[in-house]
């Protein structure tokens, strides 16, 4: 099975009124186009084959800035809409007919909020062989039906209903089928793509929807959407990483910890300087951001980092930390040496740590203490050290 994604976004959302604003699914919520937020959700969802965008032909370059910069938008296969949202869909599934998909997942651009648990919940009843899978989510207010003058006339039992969500699903060639025989029969009103399949025969299996998956149809929705990303938003990303090294010690003359050379009898063994607590701390704050750890920047494979000081590894760190958003809130080493004592070098040790990650001293922290001679450390075969990072990520943003 390989699911196809058609993400239509064609319409001109004319319920959602203030057309100067341009559609609906360019408009910004929480600081991105509606749209992004919706394929960031296909595109990071391991499962997603070829994504097709319909979009309006008119809308060209606010669907490239909406997308610029996004992370795999290079996989995203364009195509124009039609008149209808039912149009828009059969022009993204004969789109989608060209690639290697076996079943697709029909999503509204509008529907920003779509999250991985219902892909998978979807995702499992297509593997289980269902051919349309729809959904949806039991209605729970009393309806009524009203006539046009404003007065009830009937309440409506609503045992039995559910209000249609996307991504609908489908086998993409009984779905693609069941578009052509629409368009054959010049049908043109339906406005979803379960209406379709029930009309052309096949059996369509509702899934749990997701409460948040709410279309935005008019503007108060954009407004609420805005509202509820924001808060989140301002809440404080905060971030911790830890970092765990151990050098082996030799015969030598001297330790390098946390950037000072300390006169010892003995030296660490290692590749770069041996710094065992910068790289300690290297490793926490890459992992504040899944950004690897100090190997993968720095393989002990590569001759330029012979020797090397290990402050050019932290720097580098601090550096990914910031391009990604990070603000560096705390840095704090813990060294487990028998000897030599560290207690002298603290304070030149935590400015070392205030220049290099550009904080203030109060933000850095080194502390020692022995192994009380048990173990390797204890027996002065090696130092180790942890480090703990914090990172405020977004506050910049
Ligand atoms: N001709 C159309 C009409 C709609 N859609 C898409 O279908 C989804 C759901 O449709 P709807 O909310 O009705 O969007 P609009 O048609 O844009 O809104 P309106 O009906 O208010 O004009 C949206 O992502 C919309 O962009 C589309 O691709 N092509
Ligand atoms: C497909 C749909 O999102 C299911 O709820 C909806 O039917 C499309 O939009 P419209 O507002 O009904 O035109």
């Amino acid at each position: 099975m390989k699911i196809g994604i058609v993400i239509v976004a064609a319409g001109r959302g004319e319920r959602a009124g203030a057309p100067h604003e341009g559609p609906k699914q360019y408009r910004r919520i929480g600081g991105e186009p509606v749209i992004r937020h919706t394929l960031r959700a296909f595109l990071t969802w391991e499962k997603a084959g070829p994504v097709v965008v319909v979009i309006h032909p008119d809308d060209e370059s606010l669907f490239a800035s909406a997308v610029h910069g996004l992370a795999k938008a290079d996989r995203i296969i364009i195509t124009h809409g039609g008149a209808t949202r039912q149009q828009s869909v059969f022009e993204g599934l004969r789109t989608l007919s060209t690639t290697d998909a076996t079943h697709v997942m029909i999503h509204d651009a509008a529907r920003p909020f779509i999250d991985h648990p219902l892909l998978e919940r979807i995702e499992a009843l297509l593997g289980a062989g269902h051919v349309a899978v729809l959904p949806a989510l039991a209605v729970t207010d009393t309806l009524k039906r009203a006539g046009e003058n404003g007065i009830v006339q009937e309440t409506v039992p609503r045992a039995g209903l559910y209000a249609a969500q996307t991504p609908q699903s489908f086998a993409l060639t009984a779905i693609r089928s069941a578009h052509e025989k629409a368009a054959a029969a010049r049908r043109s009103d339906f406005t979803d793509d379960a209406a379709i399949a029930e009309w052309a025969g096949l059996a369509v299996t509702l899934a749990e929807g997701a409460a948040d998956n709410i279309k935005l149809t008019i503007r108060r929705d954009i407004a609420m959407a805005d509202e509820k990303l924001s808060r989140q938003n301002a809440l404080p990303d905060v971030r911790t990483g830890n970092g765990y090294d151990v050098h082996q010690l030799v015969s030598g003359d001297g330790v390098t910890l946390c950037g000072v050379f300390i006169p010892h009898d003995q030296s660490l063994s290692g590749h770069s300087d041996a710094d065992v607590a910068l790289h300690a701390l290297t490793d926490a704050l890459l992992a504040t951001c899944g950004a690897g750890d100090i190997g993968d920047h720095f393989p002990p494979s590569d001759p330029q980092w012979k020797g090397a000081a290990s402050r050019i590894f932290l720097a580098h760190a601090a550096e990914i930390v910031r391009q990604r958003g990070g603000v560096i809130t705390n840095a704090d080493i813990s060294l487990i040496a028998e000897a030599p004592k560290i207690a002298p070098h603290r304070e030149t040790m935590c400015q070392n740590l205030s220049e290099i990650l550009g904080i203030s001293r109060d933000r850095c922290s080194v502390k020692a203490t022995t192994n009380e001679k048990i173990g390797f450390i204890g027996r002065r075969e090696g130092i180790a050290a942890i480090a703990t990072a914090t990172v405020v990520y977004g506050v910049l943003a």
